[in-house]
């Protein structure tokens, strides 16, 4: 933001605050505005499409917390639910009949599913579900994609999307040479590299991570033969496929984007959405491979805060608030109109762009063709978005900070506010390139 607006002025200071005491002043880098040139928007409240700042303006959110908030902010059922929750204590250390009331809509919902184990946070899901797959095929290396994110496990921190892109750190100091070696990156969407790669190391390799539709180095959805050689490749090799629906799950289909693209796999990771805005990750899959978690099987994991009755509540209201009210075929709708009024705002503009999107999931690329793979991605006009980004925040419209992420429509989302945010998109690409 620019440093003297007085739009800005408490965000401003509540950031000078924030700085001193955590690094960057913020809890994720992803928030922190730092790709697009400026400083974060403090948030007080939200409700429905709309975020609120401390200095009393209201934002349309494209962000909805990074996914979770598919039926928009303070969903009077996920509220209730919650609040009846913690009136009956936040957390007990034992098991509940609310862990078994998510983990049966979670296997009911996602087609692949049989059996689910909860956690606190898709990095959570994502690092236990590699220790599983190492534990169950007592094999060493796993296969990533440059691009994909699969939150800050070590062993998958390594080409990672995301704010680990956006922020030129897609390799973190501090994950030691010797994780990183079992990783093996891959460029996505690139079938003869998969196959390369297991004919090379096919019998040490355990798992093949991959984001069923991309979202964390902006939407790209994968083609028909990247999929096909997903779904066979590992398998004759006997590695499993873990589909990571941290970001898809619950949001392109009630069953995510294995229900909606067909993909059968070994192992799935959930977030987000999963927990309706509140801490909840989970894993799961096969019984045949879920039954080698502790204490079940030998491969430890564990969480005291596991299955939180605050979290499950959360995530059960939304999960059934998603099967009561069916706001797929809408968010399909929107989801189109609002792709198809950036595209048209862009060509407008003159400027090189193209729009990828699937269901709720939307993202404009400052670049000239298609986006497939990070290779492409990183071609993209970054100093263009940031202009962007900031010329739509003037306009009331709060996008994603960086390039490489997506943006996620909500069930709460109004005609009017995509008509507001399509005329605002024309306004501030004329004045983003005007400036570049
Ligand atoms: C696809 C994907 N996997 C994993 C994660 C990690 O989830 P979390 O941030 O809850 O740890 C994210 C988002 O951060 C994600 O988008
Ligand atoms: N792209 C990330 C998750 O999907 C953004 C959230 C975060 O890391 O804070």
């Amino acid at each position: 933001m620019p440093s003297t607006d007085p739009r800005y002025a408490n965000s401003r200071v509540a950031f000078a605050t924030a700085k001193r005491l955590m690094p960057g002043g913020v809890n994720s880098p992803a928030r922190a505005f730092g790709a697009v040139g400026g400083e974060p928007l403090f948030i007080d409240h939200a409700e429905g499409a709309y975020l609120y700042d401390v200095d009393g303006n209201r934002y349309i959110d494209y962000i909805g917390s990074w996914g979770p908030m598919i039926l928009g902010h303070a969903y009077p059922a996920v509220v209730q639910g919650v609040q009846q929750a913690v009136a009956r204590g936040a957390s007990f250390g034992a098991p509940t009949e609310a862990e078994s009331e998510l983990a049966q809509l979670i296997i009911e919902m996602v087609p692949s599913i049989e059996r689910v184990r909860l956690v606190s946070s898709g990095t959570e899901a994502a690092m236990s579900a590699i220790r599983l797959a190492r534990g169950y095929t007592g094999r060493d290396r796993i296969i990533k994609f440059a691009g994909n994110y699969h939150g800050h496990v070590d062993s998958l921190l390594v080409a990672a999307g995301s704010s680990a892109a956006t922020l030129g750190q897609p390799n973190s100091p501090g994950v030691t040479a010797g994780t990183a070696a079992d990783t093996l990156v891959l460029p996505y969407n690139d079938p003869a590299a998969l196959a390369q790669a297991f004919a090379k190391y096919g019998n040490e390799i355990a798992a093949v991570a991959f984001e069923p539709v991309c979202g964390n180095m902006g939407v790209i959805v994968p083609s028909a033969e990247f999929l096909a050689a997903l779904q066979t490749i590992p398998r004759t090799h006997g590695a499993l496929l873990l589909c990571d629906e941290v970001m898809t799950g619950f949001r392109l289909a009630p069953g995510g984007a294995q229900e909606r693209l067909g993909i059968e796999p070994d192992l799935t990771t959930l977030g987000k959405i999963v927990g309706g805005g509140l801490p909840v990750g989970a894993y799961g899959g096969k019984s045949e491979v879920m039954a080698h978690v502790l204490p079940e099987g030998p491969v430890f994991q564990a969480g005291t805060l596991s299955g939180n009755p605050l979290a499950t509540a959360a995530g059960a209201a939304t999960l059934r608030a998603l099967r009561e009210t069916n706001p797929y075929p809408r968010l399909e709708a929107i989801g189109q109109r609002f792709a198809e009024g950036l595209a048209a705002a862009a060509q407008a503009a003159g400027v090189p762009h193209v729009v990828q999107s699937i269901g709720s999931m939307v993202t404009l690329f400052f670049h000239k063709g298609p986006v497939r793979s990070w290779d492409d991605a990183a071609q993209c006009d970054t100093a263009l978005f940031g202009r962007f980004f900031w010329a739509m925040l003037d306009r009331g419209v709060y996008l994603p900070c960086s390039q490489y992420e997506a943006c996620f429509l909500s069930a709460a989302h109004s005609d009017a506010d995509l008509d507001h945010t399509i005329s605002a998109a024309h306004e501030a690409l004329a004045e983003a390139v005007a400036a570049g």
